[in-house]
């Protein structure tokens, strides 16, 4: 639904968005990690052409931006929808108003504007707010009013510049479920970027980590957990270093049903090993649950075996 190749954007001499290529499969959520002045701003601004880039292609719902007219460009621009960190409501008209105002700009008949932001509220769950002003809602109800006006013009495509960031946490978990509903019934395909591990983690069904302008590392998120060395999995597991107390220290990665399995008992019935945890931790993502743990092992032939066996059983291990 999204694909962008080889796309860079300089600004001076800064790369600030690097030879990226993404794809963005439809009704699935896509979430772009990375540290303030890491590029996704301007990434996200390129995927709806307010900032061109200065090469590669950037092509939404089959349509290569590019190569666009004036016209053209403003249709495919319509279909894609945006939302902002600070919600960017009119604030001298009601929440209907807010809503509706996409589709005066576009000319629809007023019965079917009404129709339809009432549609779009009831969606967001806002119908009984229709007639307040945003000052009169919380951060929550703002954002949601602002989701319920990116909709208005049936979007295949929804762009999140940060939308839970000025959020508190519980608001936060509303407005990510509320972008799953979207995903799952209207089959919404959403690029959000944000710098909130959990938003990735909770909602995203894959993610990109970007760093100086470049996609350091992306594919789905139960994935990327469960690869050692991963920078995404480094973010959401953050164990703690093991320390001295010499011995073989290792990491071990497990996923889906293997994390419920005695892999202890099992080293030490198949090694005779004395293997103890230094730190573990378990996430549970939207695709499963995925873990890691940190033991530390004897120095002896047994214990190299041991972990060479969690290899060959399949675990992910990484010495450290
Ligand atoms: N219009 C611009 N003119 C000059 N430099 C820019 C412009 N927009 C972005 N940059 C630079 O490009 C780099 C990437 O900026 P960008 O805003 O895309 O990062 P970001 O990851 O979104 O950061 P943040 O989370 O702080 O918004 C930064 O070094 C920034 O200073």
């Amino acid at each position: 639904m999204i694909s962008l190749s080889k796309v860079s954007k300089r600004f001076g001499s800064t790369r600030a968005v690097d030879d990226v290529s993404l794809d963005v499969p439809a009704a699935t959520i896509h979430g772009v990690l990375g540290r303030s002045g890491a590029g996704k701003s301007t990434l996200l601004r390129v995927v709806n052409l307010l900032e061109p880039p200065d090469s590669g292609t950037v092509t939404v719902a089959g349509r290569d931006l590019g190569t666009l007219t004036p016209a053209g460009l403003r249709d495919a621009r319509a279909r894609i929808g945006m939302v902002f960190q600070h919600f960017h409501l009119l604030h001298n008209r009601t929440v209907a108003a807010n809503v509706e105002l996409p589709l005066k700009l576009h000319r629809v008949e007023r019965g079917e504007r009404q129709r339809r932001v009432a549609e779009l509220l009831e969606l967001v769950g806002l119908s009984d707010q229709a007639r307040k002003f945003p000052a009169q809602l919380s951060g929550g109800q703002r954002q949601r009013v602002a989701i319920a006006r990116a909709l208005a013009l049936r979007p295949d495509v929804l762009l999140s510049d940060e939308a839970t960031s000025a959020l508190d946490p519980g608001t936060t978990v509303e407005i990510l479920d509320l972008f799953v509903k979207l995903r799952d019934t209207l089959g919404l395909t959403i690029l959000l970027i944000t710098h909130e591990l959990d938003v990735i983690t909770r909602i995203c069904d894959s993610a990109s980590v970007m760093r100086d302008g470049k996609v350091v590392e992306h594919g789905p998120v139960a994935e990327l957990l469960a690869t050692p060395g991963s920078d995404l999995a480094d973010q959401a597991f953050r164990l703690a270093a093991p320390g001295e107390g010499g011995g073989i220290n290792v990491e071990v990665t497990f996923t889906g049903s293997a994390v419920g399995e005695p892999v202890l008992a099992a080293l030490v019935r198949h090694f005779d090993v004395d293997a103890s945890i230094t730190d573990a931790s378990v996430h549970t993502v939207a695709q499963g649950t995925v873990g890691r743990l940190r033991l530390r092992l004897p120095q002896s032939a047994a214990s190299e075996k041991a972990a060479a066996w969690l290899s060959e059983q399949g675990y992910g291990v990484r010495r450290i």
